[in-house]
This record gives structure tokens, C-alpha cells and sequence, in this order.
């Protein structure tokens, strides 16, 4: 089994990596999932934020209304401070067991986008990041999901830089082109490095 850390700043492109890597088998841990199932209806971590961050965060049907909780959480570094403290344990302890439930001939991809600002790089056997320049970032979450440009202006602003990233790579794949142009070098990564490392601890 080998663990492989896959980051980037918001809109890097980390989910067509992601994509091609399970497509060749890859078990996924994807930490933006787990961050909404700890959050569910009813659960503690909804409890906690609506503590933290007041009633207006739910919807009419009682659930987390994300563009009003990232509306309070991303504005000052304390508010995001304080919506990582109530939601980072949960993500982590959930994380934990998934983790222990993967196979092991596994190569476990931990899609997870605070790595470096969690200080979680030497949990890896590789970490790969995507990098994409901020400003295309910024026109591409705007363009094609919709985003306020603000609201991921100040997630950026509360990220790693590209700098701290890089200090942390093993592998640095740069999503300036297609996304095909992407997958393409993500499965070249795949079969020459990843394949090698985990037949290389395992003894194969
Ligand atoms: C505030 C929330 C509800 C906003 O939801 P929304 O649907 O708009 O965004 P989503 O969760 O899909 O995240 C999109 C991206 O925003 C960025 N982001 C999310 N949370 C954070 C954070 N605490 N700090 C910096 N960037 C963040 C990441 O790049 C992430 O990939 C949500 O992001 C959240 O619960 N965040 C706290 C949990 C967390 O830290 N998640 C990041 C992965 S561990
Ligand atoms: N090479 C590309 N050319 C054009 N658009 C792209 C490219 N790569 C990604 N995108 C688009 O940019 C947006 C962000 O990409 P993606 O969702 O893969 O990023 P991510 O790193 O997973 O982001 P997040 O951290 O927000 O989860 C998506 O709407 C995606 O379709």
C-alpha cells in the first residue's frame, strides 16, 4: 500500500487528476466529500457550526446553506479559523477510517485541498500537486462553476501559496493547457512513478 497526497489551490484542477488516477484503480479518499458528510442533517458538525457561526447558516429545511456559511467564514482569518477548528476533527477522524478500511495492495489517493496548510505532507509516500496560475483559477471557477469571484478570491487569500506547495511536491503537474493535455500527463504519472513506488514497497 502506498498513500499519495493530491493538492492545489482552489480550481487547480485536482478533480481530472483525480478522475484519471481512479479510473486506473485508485481507492479515493476525497476530503471536500467527507467535509460534507460530517455536516449532514442532523449531525454534530452541523450542530457545531450553527453554534459557531449562528442560525442564518441553515436553510429552510434545516440543512447548511454553503454560500451563507462561506459568506461568514472566508471574510477574516478568524472566522476561518473558526470554521476549521469544528470542522477539521470530524474530517480527520472520518478520514482515519477510511484509511484503514483500503486493501492492501492499495494506492490510496488522498484528494485533500489544505495539505500543505495542515502541515500533512510527510503522511505521504508521494504528494502531488496541480498548479494552476491564480488568475486562471479565479476565470475558470468563475466561467465554468459559477462562482462569485470574491468569495474564491478570499479562499485563495486564506490558502497556501504556490510557493509553500512546491516546497512539499513530488510530483508538480501544471494545468495551463487542456484538461486532456492534464489526464494525459496525470496517467503518464500513474504508470512511471506511482505503479514503481507501490511495487517498490510491496517487494514486487
Ligand atoms: C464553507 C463551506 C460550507 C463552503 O462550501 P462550498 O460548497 O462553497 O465549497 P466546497 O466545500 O465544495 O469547497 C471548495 C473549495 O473551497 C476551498 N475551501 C473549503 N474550505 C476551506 C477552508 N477552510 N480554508 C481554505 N479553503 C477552503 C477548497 O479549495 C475546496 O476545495 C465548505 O467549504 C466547508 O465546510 N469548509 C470547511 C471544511 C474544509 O476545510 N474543507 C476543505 C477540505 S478539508
Ligand atoms: N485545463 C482546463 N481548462 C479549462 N477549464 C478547466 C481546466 N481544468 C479545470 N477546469 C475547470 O476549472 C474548474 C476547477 O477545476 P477542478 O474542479 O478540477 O478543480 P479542483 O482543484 O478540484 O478545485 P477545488 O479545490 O475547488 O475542488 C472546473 O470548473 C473545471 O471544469
Amino acid at each position: 500500500m502506498i498513500k499519495v497526497g493530491l493538492t492545489g489551490g482552489i480550481g487547480a484542477g485536482k478533480s481530472t487528476v483525480a478522475r484519471t488516477f481512479v479510473e486506473q484503480g485508485a481507492y479515493l479518499v476525497d476530503s471536500d466529500a467527507i467535509a460534507r458528510e460530517v455536516v449532514a442533517p442532523g449531525s454534530a458538525g452541523l450542530a457545531a457550526l450553527v453554534e459557531a457561526f449562528g442560525p442564518e447558516i441553515l436553510d429552510d429545511h434545516g440543512a447548511l446553506d454553503r454560500a451563507a456559511l462561506a459568506a461568514r467564514a472566508f471574510t477574516d482569518a478568524q472566522s476561518t479559523q473558526k470554521l476549521n477548528a469544528v470542522t477539521h476533527p470530524l474530517i480527520g477522524a472520518r478520514t482515519a477510517e477510511l484509511f484503514a478500511a483500503a486493501p492492501d495492495d492499495a494506492i490510496i489517493l488522498h484528494d485533500v485541498p489544505l495539505l500543505v496548510e495542515n502541515g500533512m505532507a510527510p503522511l505521504y509516500d508521494a504528494v502531488v500537486v496541480v498548479h494552476t496560475d491564480a488568475d486562471v483559477r479565479l476565470d475558470r471557477l468563475v466561467q465554468h462553476r459559477g462562482m462569485d469571484r470574491e468569495d474564491a478570491r478570499q479562499r485563495i487569500d486564506k490558502q497556501a501559496t504556490d510557493e509553500q506547495r512546491r516546497e512539499v511536491a513530488d510530483i508538480w503537474l501544471v494545468n495551463h493547457g487542456s484538461p486532456e493535455e492534464l489526464a494525459a500527463e496525470a496517467l503518464r504519472v500513474w504508470n512511471e512513478e506511482l505503479i514503481p513506488l507501490r511495487d517498490k514497497k510491496s517487494g514486487a
